[in-house]
């Protein structure tokens, strides 16, 4: 074997001793081999679907095929395209490369009363970019819908004006890039970079908040480019109100355009949601097994996604039809995998009134003895956390309180846990013990 077409080629004959040809021939041949580097084999797949199915069934197979012919472990590693030219040192790495992503439009968004706020707003802020609503943050809890909406508009925006820079960044690289050009005395890259920006995307930007001199470089951007009419859309997993370590002029500042929530979809957008994906992959699946998907995973839309993908999986791999028995299959694979339990706050209390030795009855009255407020701050906390209960609920929760003192509550268990680690093992311990549902 001299070359890596040649190592590659000989890893496929090795993979034919687990998996059928038929399963090579429909999952592997848009795999090219790129390199080997440092025990890292290097593939490119140019097919996004492909590429993640490879990842989530295959990669196992390809490592131990490796280690067969090589007796040493690998690591393998596939690159898609924007992945394949940075590789290759043909491109800077270009945080835009992302929106060549061609299924994360408006069109293949499906609208329903969940989210036609969100979306019609994105639509909005991507044929008039700042104009109404600037900033433009839409919030909610994971899997909703709110990456695909900064995609769809960044698509639009891209398609109307092909030299427009965006730029596209998660609040957590953020912060990475900025300590690590700040270290690196290069404040002024980080600043040109973002400061440069038409339309400045940032997803997640809850985790701006709490940190001192990000949140003041943040601050800095943002009035430079509001002021210099660029557009500005966040994401967040919580409305700013609710973002108890945010400083007050960021927070002013992202409540001055538009606020758009995307909650859990209903039924009817679920079964659109299904049956979209289904037909994008080129499977038909009847009406009654489609609603009994969408009647079953209700939580978030990546699960349905990941079902749909499952089903197909098990159709191609073992030739199973889409019946009821294969989809209770697949939403156990996929609930089981995203760890998908949802306590009821009650679930909750229960568990924090063990771990305390307190009575539910004390933790969520009005008692003040030192023990009782902790446990019932912690409470709060996790309840807000782990369900998907307002803070107004929360509050009726707890004797009826007020929800700036849920809001108090939360951002005392949020300040304790960043000044002392012990107390945040504990608040982690019980929520894990709470998913094990000890
Ligand atoms: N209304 C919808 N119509 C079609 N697809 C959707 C819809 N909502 C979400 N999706 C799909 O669900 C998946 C998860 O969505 P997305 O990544 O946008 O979620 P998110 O809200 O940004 O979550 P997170 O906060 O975890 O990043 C994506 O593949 C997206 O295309």
């Amino acid at each position: 074997m001299n070359s890596v077409a040649d190592v590659w080629t000989n890893v496929l004959q090795q993979l034919k001793k687990d998996l059928s040809e038929t399963t090579i021939t429909t999952w592997f041949d848009e795999l090219t081999a790129v390199d080997i580097r440092e025990n890292t084999f290097y593939l490119h797949c140019p097919n996004d679907f492909k590429k993640r199915y490879i990842e989530s069934l295959f990669i196992k197979n390809i490592k131990a095929a490796l280690q067969d012919l090589f007796s040493m472990e690998f690591e393998v590693k596939i690159l898609d395209e924007a992945g394949l030219l940075e590789f290759q040192g043909g491109a800077p790495k270009k945080n835009s490369d992302r929106f060549t992503y061609e299924d994360f439009t408006f069109e293949t968004f499906v609208v329903g009363p969940s989210n036609k706020l969100a979306y019609a707003a994105s639509m909005a802020v991507a044929e008039h970019p700042a104009q109404n609503y600037n900033p433009l943050l839409i919030y909610g809890d994971s899997g909703l819908g709110k990456t695909h909406l900064l995609y769809a508009i960044a698509n639009v925006i891209r398609q109307n004006d092909p030299a427009a820079k965006i730029v596209y960044i998660k609040g957590d690289d953020f912060i990475n890039e900025f300590i690590e050009l700040i270290r690196a005395g290069r404040g002024s890259d980080f600043r040109a970079k973002y400061r440069e920006a038409d339309l400045l995307l940032v997803d997640d930007v809850q985790f701006v908040a709490g940190k001192e001199q990000v949140q003041n470089e943040f601050f800095h951007t943002f009035n430079n480019l509001y002021e210099s009419g660029k557009q500005i859309v966040l994401t967040s997993d919580r409305p700013p109100s609710e973002m108890t370590l945010l400083d007050d002029r960021l927070r002013t500042r992202f409540e001055w355009g538009l606020l758009a929530d995307v909650t859990p979809p209903d039924f009817e957008t679920r079964l659109a949601i299904v049956k979209n994906k289904a037909a994008a992959l080129g499977m038909e699946l009847p009406d009654k097994i489609a609603s009994y998907i969408a009647e079953n995973v209700t939580a978030n839309v990546r699960q349905l996604e990941g079902t749909v993908n499952k089903i197909l999986a098990y159709k191609d791999l073992l030739g199973s039809e889409a019946d009821e028995a294969t989809v209770t299959r697949a939403m156990q694979d996929i609930l089981k995998k995203s760890n998908e339990y949802i306590p009821t706050p009650d679930n909750i209390l229960d568990y924090i009134s063990k771990y305390y030795g307190i009575e539910k009855e004390i933790i969520c009255g009005q008692q003040r003895v030192k023990d009782a407020v902790a446990a019932r701050q912690i409470a709060m906390y996790l309840i807000r956390g782990m369900t998907n209960l307002p803070v107004v609920e929360i509050g009726k929760v707890f004797d009826n309180r007020d929800h700036s003192t849920v809001l108090y509550s939360l951002k005392q268990v949020e300040k304790q846990m960043k000044k002392d680690p012990a107390f945040a093992e504990t608040v982690k311990e019980i929520k894990t013990n709470i998913n094990n549902r000890h």
